[in-house]
């Protein structure tokens, strides 16, 4: 049944589980908030999942992949919607994604939103709703009902995925153009100008970032999105991929399981989602600062700390994959420390 997802209850965020979690920290065998952002991120995920013994073991990358009509406007690495190349590729594990995601010890799930081309993989789940996105230059990229349905498939993909026992959800994206979309986005929701917001995306040249920008402030001067309707935004100037990613955070929040972000796509889904349910972000952990010159400003509006800065612009779920180390390396520390009582130190003061 398809939701109107302004009405889902969100979990509550334990205070009392944080609480704790800072008490267990502060009495490990190390200087009072020594592991510094190590700390922030236990206590974050303590309070989503109301709990000191965090749940983290089985985790998987949900990746959402559709196209977007502007790449024929030249924003692009090409001209051509053809991310089902790079789509399949991460289907058949042999993406960027995949060779963290190995290392990491994540599962790495490919879902068809709204591809142009078509594939020859069975790796790929089919949920496809169009075959790209229409030109946000000369008309809404989608409908608000195909908007509501791309929210639902990643409502939906991730109940199922935590129905199969993920403790964790990461996000990830492939499709050219996206990062057009979410800078109309950003720019939107933020009250940004296009120059404030707007990078090179899969790296396009000079001139090619100029066209890009005019591109974008045309498209915003011809959709006329409105920041006080989210959804109209989404169908405006978003696209499928964005939309699931929302989808998955509101799931996320209302089982209170954590969802690590990727990168600038997920940022602007996250800005999306904190207009329809404004305490999202407590169950968001920011995996890394994008490359692209929005992700700072549109952190600091979510009130997230990225765990990582590496200038990373891959997409795919790549950062939030690399991120899981982090996550792992403060579970390690909860677990095998000895505390200062097993060495009988006191704090004199
Ligand atoms: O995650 C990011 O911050 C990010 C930054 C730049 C590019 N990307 C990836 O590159 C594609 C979008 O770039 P573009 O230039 O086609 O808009 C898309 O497939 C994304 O996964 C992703
Ligand atoms: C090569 C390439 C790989 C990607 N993976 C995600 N987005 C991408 C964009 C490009 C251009």
């Amino acid at each position: 049944m398809q939701k109107s997802f302004d009405n889902v209850k969100l979990h509550s965020i334990s205070k009392e589980a944080q609480t704790k979690m800072q008490d267990k920290l502060d009495n490990l065998s190390k200087p009072i908030k020594g592991l510094g952002q190590l700390e922030y991120l236990a206590d974050k995920l303590a309070g989503i999942e109301g709990t000191t013994d965090l749940k983290i073991a089985k985790r998987t990358c949900l990746v959402y992949v559709a196209d977007h009509g502007i790449v024929t406007e030249a924003v692009s690495a090409t001209s051509e919607p053809i991310s089902n190349v790079l789509s399949e590729n991460v289907a058949e594990g042999h993406a960027c994604v995949n060779a963290l995601a190995m290392r990491n010890n994540c599962d790495v799930k490919v879902i068809d939103v709204g591809l142009a081309g078509d594939y020859k993989t069975t790796k790929m789940a089919n949920e496809k709703i169009q075959r790209g996105t229409k030109n946000m230059l000369t008309s809404d990229a989608m409908t608000r009902e195909d908007a509501v349905k791309s929210i639902q498939i990643g409502y939906d993909t991730a109940k199922q995925a935590i129905a199969d026992g993920n403790e964790m959800l990461l996000l990830g994206e492939v499709g050219l153009g996206n990062t057009s979309a979410s800078s109309a986005i950003v720019a939107t929701m933020l009250s940004l100008t296009v120059d404030e917001v707007v990078d090179k995306g899969s790296d396009i040249s000079v001139k090619q970032f100029e066209h890009k920008k005019q591109v974008i402030k045309d498209i915003l001067a011809a959709r006329k999105p409105d920041q006080s309707d989210a959804l109209g935004v989404l169908s405006k100037v978003g696209g499928f991929e964005i939309g699931a990613t929302i989808g998955t955070m509101i799931a996320g929040a209302e089982t209170g399981v954590p969802v690590v972000m990727d990168g600038f796509i997920s940022d602007a889904a996250a800005v999306l989602a904190k207009a329809i349910y404004p305490e999202i972000a407590d169950h968001l952990i920011a995996s890394h600062l994008s490359g692209e010159k929005g992700a700072q400003r549109v952190l600091d509006y979510l009130g997230l700390k990225p765990l990582l800065q590496l200038g990373m612009a891959v997409g795919e779920g790549s950062g939030a994959v690399v991120a899981l180390a982090l996550i792992d390396d403060i579970q390690s520390v909860l677990v095998n420390m000895n505390t200062l009582q097993d060495l009988n130190f006191e704090y004199e003061n």
